[in-house]
């Protein structure tokens, strides 16, 4: 062992995440619909997929159903996994991972009821006028790219 592995930190497991890519029709999405964070402060104002931090023991479907009723009031059909680049996990910086599934309304209005400062439907056209977290550009890209109403983003 050399001294540098001595005093490196052991590796932490990630911390597993869910978000949806709530869209406004799984058959034919057109928009898809953003939330604007209001914490921690270097998060705050940055918009990202509804979703969070899956309990223990909880299932990561089971853990998006319970964050999209709590955080937007909400109950959802999931559609399929959008899946990310690491074994189908979508980084988010050192610490977290999360899973991604595309998902449709079944019943309630998507509103801003805890940890959010405001939900928005973004068309193709709009979807980059808000500052999405860093983490989530990547995912927006291939939600584009799957089809949202237009032409998959070129640049
Ligand atoms: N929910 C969500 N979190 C994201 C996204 N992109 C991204 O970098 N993150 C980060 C922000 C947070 O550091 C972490 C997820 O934590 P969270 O704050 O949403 O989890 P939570 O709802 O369970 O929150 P809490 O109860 O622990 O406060 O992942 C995203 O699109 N959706």
């Amino acid at each position: 062992m050399t001294p540098d592995e001595e005093i490196a930190p052991t590796e932490a497991a990630p911390i597993d995440v869910v978000g949806a890519v709530l869209v406004d029709s799984l058959a034919r999405p057109t928009q898809v619909l953003a939330a604007q964070r209001t914490e921690p402060p270097e998060l705050a104002g940055g918009w990202e997929l509804p979703g969070g931090k899956v309990d223990p023991g909880e299932s990561l479907v089971a853990a998006l159903h319970r964050e999209l009723r709590e955080e937007i009031g909400v109950e959802v059909r999931l559609g399929d996994l959008l899946a990310g680049p690491s074994d189908g996990w979508w980084p988010l910086g050192p610490r977290y991972r999360m899973r991604v599934w595309l998902a449709e309304v079944a019943r309630g209005i998507p509103a801003p009821i805890e940890e959010h400062a405001e939900v928005r439907w973004l068309t193709a056209e709009d979807v980059w006028s808000i500052p999405w977290l860093d983490a989530d550009r990547p995912i927006i890209e291939a939600v584009l790219a799957r089809g949202l109403g237009g032409p998959p983003r070129t640049q």
